[in-house]
C-alpha cells in the first residue's frame, strides 16, 4: 500500500535551559505510518507526548533523532532533515495542520484567514473566498462574523475558523489536534463530517481526540503512545 506518512525510530528530549540544562526525555522510538484514506489517532494519557509527536510531524519541534518521511508530489521528503524552506513547500503543498488554537493576525478578516491557504497556492481569490464561505456556512459561524478579524472571537468560534483554514486546501496528510475541543455536538457533528470526506478524497489524516465520541467516529485505528515511552536509565 502506498504510504503518506512513514515515521521512523522518532525521539525528543526538551532541554530546560533555565533548569541547569536538566534533560527531559518525552518520546524514544516513534514508529507509525499513514495511508491515503484513513485516520490515525495518537492515544495516550495526558503528557505522553501525543502533541509533541504531531508538532514535530509538522516541523515546529526539531527531533533529536530518526525520520519523517513524507510523500511531496512523486517524492519523498525526510521532515526531521529539511530546511526551513523545504518544510514550508512541503506545508505549502503536502501536508496541513489544524492547531489547537487560531494564531490570530490583527485586521485580517475570518473569511481571509479562512481563503489565505488557496490564495498563497495560486488561486484566484474570489474562488477562494466562494470556498472560505461556504466552509464557515457549513461550521454555522455567524456571517456577521466573516468580515471580522477573529482576535475577539469565542473559542469556539476561532476553532471553527482554523478548521476552516485546515479544511479548505487538500493536503495529502492533514494533522489534526483538538479539532473539536471547544465545539457544541452541532458543530462536532460538521468537523466529524468534514473528516470522512476528506478520508474519501484520500487524504491521510493524523489527529489527536479528547471527546471519545469522535474518537470512535472517525479513528481507523489508534496508535498508542506510551509504546514509545523513553526508557528511563537506572
Ligand atoms: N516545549 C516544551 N518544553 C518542555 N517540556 C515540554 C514541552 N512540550 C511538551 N513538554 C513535555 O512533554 C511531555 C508531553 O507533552 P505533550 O503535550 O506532548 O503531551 P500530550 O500527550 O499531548 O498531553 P495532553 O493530552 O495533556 O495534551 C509533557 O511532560 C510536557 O510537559
Amino acid at each position: 500500500m502506498m504510504t503518506a506518512l512513514s515515521v521512523q525510530n522518532l525521539s525528543k528530549t526538551f532541554t530546560m535551559h533555565l533548569r541547569d540544562g536538566i534533560i527531559l526525555p518525552v518520546v524514544a522510538n516513534v514508529n507509525f505510518e499513514l495511508h491515503p484514506g484513513e485516520c490515525v489517532v495518537l492515544g495516550g494519557p495526558s503528557g505522553a507526548g501525543k502533541s509533541s509527536i504531531l508538532k514535530m510531524v509538522y516541523g515546529n519541534y526539531g527531533v533529536d533523532a530518526g525520520a519523517i518521511q513524507l510523500r511531496h508530489h512523486d517524492k519523498i521528503v525526510d521532515l526531521a532533515t529539511a530546511d526551513p524552506r523545504t518544510v514550508l513547500t512541503l506545508r505549502r503543498d503536502s501536508i496541513g495542520y489544524v492547531s489547537q488554537f487560531l494564531r490570530t493576525v490583527p485586521r485580517v478578516s475570518a473569511l481571509d484567514v479562512v481563503a489565505e491557504p488557496l490564495v498563497i497556492r495560486g488561486v484566484d481569490k474570489t474562488e477562494a473566498q466562494a470556498k472560505a464561505r461556504e466552509l464557515l456556512a457549513r461550521l454555522n459561524l455567524p456571517e456577521r462574523l466573516w468580515s471580522l478579524p477573529p482576535a475577539t472571537f469565542s473559542g469556539g468560534e476561532q476553532q471553527r475558523v482554523n478548521i476552516a483554514r485546515g479544511f479548505i486546501t487538500h493536503h495529502p496528510v492533514l494533522l489534526l489536534d483538538e479539532p473539536t475541543a471547544s465545539l457544541d455536538a452541532t458543530n462536532r457533528a460538521v468537523v466529524v463530517a468534514m473528516i470522512a470526506e476528506k478520508k474519501v478524497a484520500g487524504v491521510a489524516l493524523l489527529g489527536i481526540f479528547h471527546d471519545e465520541d469522535v474518537r470512535i467516529q472517525v479513528a481507523d485505528r489508534i496508535v498508542d503512545v506510551t509504546a514509545f515511552a523513553p526508557k528511563v536509565a537506572a
